[in-house]
């Protein structure tokens, strides 16, 4: 591709009877994150605009070749693998052309992925479609995700406070240093100095594994959906000690706690005579949510303080663009730093390894298309839900990527 520009577009559209022309995974703790390239000319695109064709971009400076096609984001449960690889053997892959050169020779498919079970299912995907992974590194994609999302899509990056999201318009020369926190089943922080300069500072085994692990214990919930949805009911005074339940209604200002703070998550179970059945599965949720979002929150701020970071980034399918994580987030931070750094999240959240190990792909020269210039139009739609495909409610999380 060398010296010639792409035009990045951003566009809904269905994976309806469509070849995977290039992909990568990201094999979590919990969940499975796939982004799928599929070309346009494999589509049958006969648009005047389709794969190769030379034009100029919009702003006049810039002319080259334009590869068209669509970023499929999607999900699976890694629990339920055979779901994933199912989806995967009833679509085409693209054995040789542009997109997998290597597979020429050998007629080998390899596909780049990350996260633990690169590693742990890496048998499996050989056995059942003959797909060699092809390993990267965990927290080289996430920074690598985390810096393409802020360097090319428009209003990725936004802040969240009472109720308000403000998207933020990051200037490439001051987008580092940040922290980075991504929280997944575990949760990871990395400190991000440049385009590949980083350093993983923190981390802590208390996230989204936990919240989904203890909520599934506590209450009689089954998914992370049906819990998320229930805390949206819930009450965590109900549970947790407050400040003023310990000071008899009052504030301690002297330390800077109001009387409504938590002084202790779950404390409340202490001090009464209740078994777990006496208390709402609602109000046991928020509860969690809180306590889980908090503390990270204020692990968060920590490693920021420890590093003199101002911005701090929070990923992860923990967040879900849930407002009330997202909320407690940004008030600890803001809380403990006095105001002084800032909580960020991203619109792409939860797929921030899989599109690092997608923009790794070097011999493709993915690298290369996703450096260049990118014009972004807004989502139109959603793709049409597949078997073994999580269906969400949240938007974003069905969104497609066309370029
Ligand atoms: N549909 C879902 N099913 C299960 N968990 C979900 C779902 N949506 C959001 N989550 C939350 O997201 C977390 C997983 O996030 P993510 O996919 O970013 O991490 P992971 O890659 O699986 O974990 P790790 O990086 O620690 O291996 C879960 O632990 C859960 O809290
Ligand atoms: C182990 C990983 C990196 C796997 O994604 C993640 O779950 C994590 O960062 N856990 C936190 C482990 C710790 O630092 O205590």
């Amino acid at each position: 591709m060398g010296s010639e520009s792409n035009l990045i577009e951003f566009q809904a559209m269905s994976l309806v009877g469509e070849e995977i022309s290039h992909m990568a995974l990201d094999i979590g703790g919990s969940l499975i994150k796939m982004v799928c390239f599929l070309n346009s000319d494999s589509a049958g695109d006969q648009s005047p605009q389709s794969k190769d064709e030379k034009r100029d971009i919009p702003n006049g400076k810039l002319s080259g070749h334009f590869l068209r096609g669509n970023l499929h984001l999607l999900k699976f449960e890694t629990s339920k693998i055979s779901d994933c690889i199912e989806f995967l053997s009833s679509k085409k892959l693209q054995r040789c052309g542009k997109w997998c050169p290597e597979s020429r020779t050998d007629d080998k498919i390899t596909v780049k992925a990350t996260g633990g079970g690169a590693f742990k299912f890496a048998e499996l995907f050989k056995e059942k479609l003959g797909i060699t992974l092809d390993k990267a590194d965990e927290m080289d994609c996430l920074v690598s995700g985390s810096n393409f999302l802020l360097k090319v899509v428009q209003r990725e990056a936004f802040t969240y406070m009472d109720g308000k999201k403000e998207y933020v318009q990051i200037d490439q020369k001051d987008l580092f240093p940040y922290l980075l926190v991504n929280i997944g089943s575990g949760v990871s922080m990395i400190k991000v100095d440049g385009e590949d300069k980083f350093q993983r500072v923190s981390g802590t085994s208390v996230g989204g594994g936990t919240f989904l692990g203890l909520g599934k214990l506590l209450t009689n919930c089954k998914s992370f959906d049906e819990l998320l949805e229930l805390s949206h009911q819930g009450n965590n005074r109900v549970i947790d000690m407050l400040v003023g339940d310990i000071y008899g209604g009052l504030d301690y200002s002297k330390i800077g706690l109001t009387s409504n703070a938590i002084a202790s998550s779950f404390g409340k179970a202490i001090t009464e005579h209740k078994e777990l059945e006496d208390y709402k599965a609602e109000d046991i949720s928020r509860s969690l949510l809180r306590m889980i979002s908090n503390n990270i929150g204020q692990i968060a701020y920590l490693n920021a303080l420890r590093f003199g970071l101002k911005r701090i980034i929070f990923g992860g399918f923990f967040i879900r663009g849930h407002a009330y994580t997202m909320d407690t987030i940004s008030v600890a931070v803001n809380f403990w730093s006095k105001g002084e750094a800032k909580a960020m999240f991203l619109r792409h959240e939860g797929f921030l390894g899989a599109l690092g190990a997608f923009t790794s792909c070097e011999r493709d020269g993915l690298d290369d298309m996703m450096a260049h210039e990118l014009v972004e139009h807004l989502p139109s739609g959603v793709n049409s839900p597949k078997d073994g495909v999580i269906q969400d409610s949240d938007p974003i999380e069905n969104e497609n990527i066309k370029v």
